[in-house]
């Protein structure tokens, strides 16, 4: 919740031009020049940002993610196309005057300046009055929770403390929007979970712009409110962190969220809104399908490993509508928690299944084991490439 005190940081964010998205890009295009060669970093581009959005771009390394933050900063212009930033124009405006931060994996602090100081420098820069800059610095040490830490040093703080004062220098400025470079990629897994949460408590209690550029699923995923999935210059998704995981809308998507099984057959008919798919008279695949499926098409079906049933022995009855695939287990890796399998399916792909340990374990298949799995039909998805 955002308390009153903190209202001058908020102040800044919630004043832009009337429904415009805080960042958009039209039309943007950018090639870099390398060794005579054009390197394509970003390919014809349309993207709006709302304002006070947790947005991040998430995909592999190479795949334009930096190339795009630069843009909105201004350390890099686009070859084609427009970029705005509160509905305002800004293509060709240099990064000092685009009112934007950037916060990176090294936090560059000043080694020989103290937390307060670290947090006041562009403040004082900027000649603001002192008794302000001592009030608004004040706020947003209370905000990153580093309230009594005002004298240590750097070198006197663990790396997630020194992430929070680098956060508390980008954000005392009250930017426009704040851009994130893989801010957590130096900390080690349980500060950078413990850091995800409160960087996302950190933007709502600010409710500044968060640009967040990662190649962790897991983190994106966590953090965001959308996001735009990357792959070759190209956002082949942008959606919800539930939209992207459960409607993947490329093979690719699908395989770089989390783990998917792939799948794919033709249809031999379509009923009630479901085609179905036959591997033999008694394994097959069961998928809401689009309007447009016929029998004969071809289609690619993912399932989440989470969403499978795996029984031993027994064929279930069938009666349920659902997906059927019998199967050889051909690997089983305990996990605490749950017990991954991968099984070898009549629809010629291996499947990953994660199975709960909710029960004890006695019910835990073996090697060789000849299985069967089940699904309902909504949990198959129909790749649309
Ligand atoms: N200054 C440059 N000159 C030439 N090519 C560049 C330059 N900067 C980036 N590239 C190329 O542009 C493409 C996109 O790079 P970019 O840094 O935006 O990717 P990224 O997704 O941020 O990758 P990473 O996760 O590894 O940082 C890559 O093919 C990269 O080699």
């Amino acid at each position: 919740m955002t308390t009153p005190q903190h209202s001058a940081v908020r102040a800044r964010s919630a004043a832009p031009a009337a429904g415009a998205p805080a960042i958009e890009f039209v039309g943007v295009n950018k090639n870099y020049l390398s060794h005579g060669e054009t390197v394509p970093a970003v390919k014809r581009t349309d993207l709006a940002i709302g304002q006070g959005e947790f947005f991040s771009l998430l995909g592999p390394s190479g795949c334009g993610k930096t190339t795009t933050m630069r843009m909105i900063a201004g350390f890099e212009e686009p070859t084609a196309g427009k970029v705005f930033l509160d509905g305002q124009d800004v293509t060709g405006v240099s990064a000092n005057k685009r009112d934007v931060n950037m916060v990176f994996q090294s936090y560059a602090l000043f080694p020989h300046l103290n937390t307060y100081q670290n947090v006041a420098f562009g403040l004082e820069r900027k000649k603001v009055a002192k008794s302000e800059i001592g009030r608004r610095v004040g706020e947003i040490l209370e905000i990153v929770s580093l309230t009594g830490m005002e004298k240590r040093s750097p070198k006197e703080m663990s790396g997630g403390q020194q992430q929070r004062v680098a956060l508390a220098r980008a954000l005392v400025n009250r930017p426009r929007a704040l851009l994130l470079d893989e801010p957590l990629g130096a900390l080690d897994l349980k500060l950078r979970q413990q850091m995800q949460i409160e960087l996302k408590r950190i933007q709502r209690e600010v409710g500044i712009t968060f640009v967040y550029v990662t190649h962790d699923q897991g983190e994106a995923l966590t953090m965001s409110d959308r996001i735009a999935v990357m792959n070759a210059g190209v956002i082949e998704q942008l959606g919800t962190p539930r939209e992207i995981y459960e409607r993947p809308a490329s093979r690719f998507v699908a395989g770089f969220i989390g783990t998917s099984n792939i799948v794919d057959g033709h249809v031999d008919r379509v009923e009630g809104g479901l085609a179905l798919l036959s591997y033999t008279a008694q394994d097959r695949v069961v998928v809401p399908a689009a309007q447009s499926v016929r029998q004969g098409d071809k289609l690619e079906v993912s399932i989440r490993p989470e969403k499978i049933d795996l029984h031993r022995g027994v064929p279930p009855v069938q009666a349920t509508g659902g997906s059927v695939l019998s199967g050889t287990v051909t690997e089983v890796v305990y996990h605490g928690t749950s017990t991954n399998y991968t099984v070898a399916t009549a629809a010629g792909a291996d499947f990953t299944v994660f199975d709960q340990n909710a029960s004890n374990a006695d019910d835990l298949a073996d090697r060789g084991d000849r299985v069967y799995l089940t699904w309902a039909p909504q949990h198959s998805y129909m790749i649309g490439d």
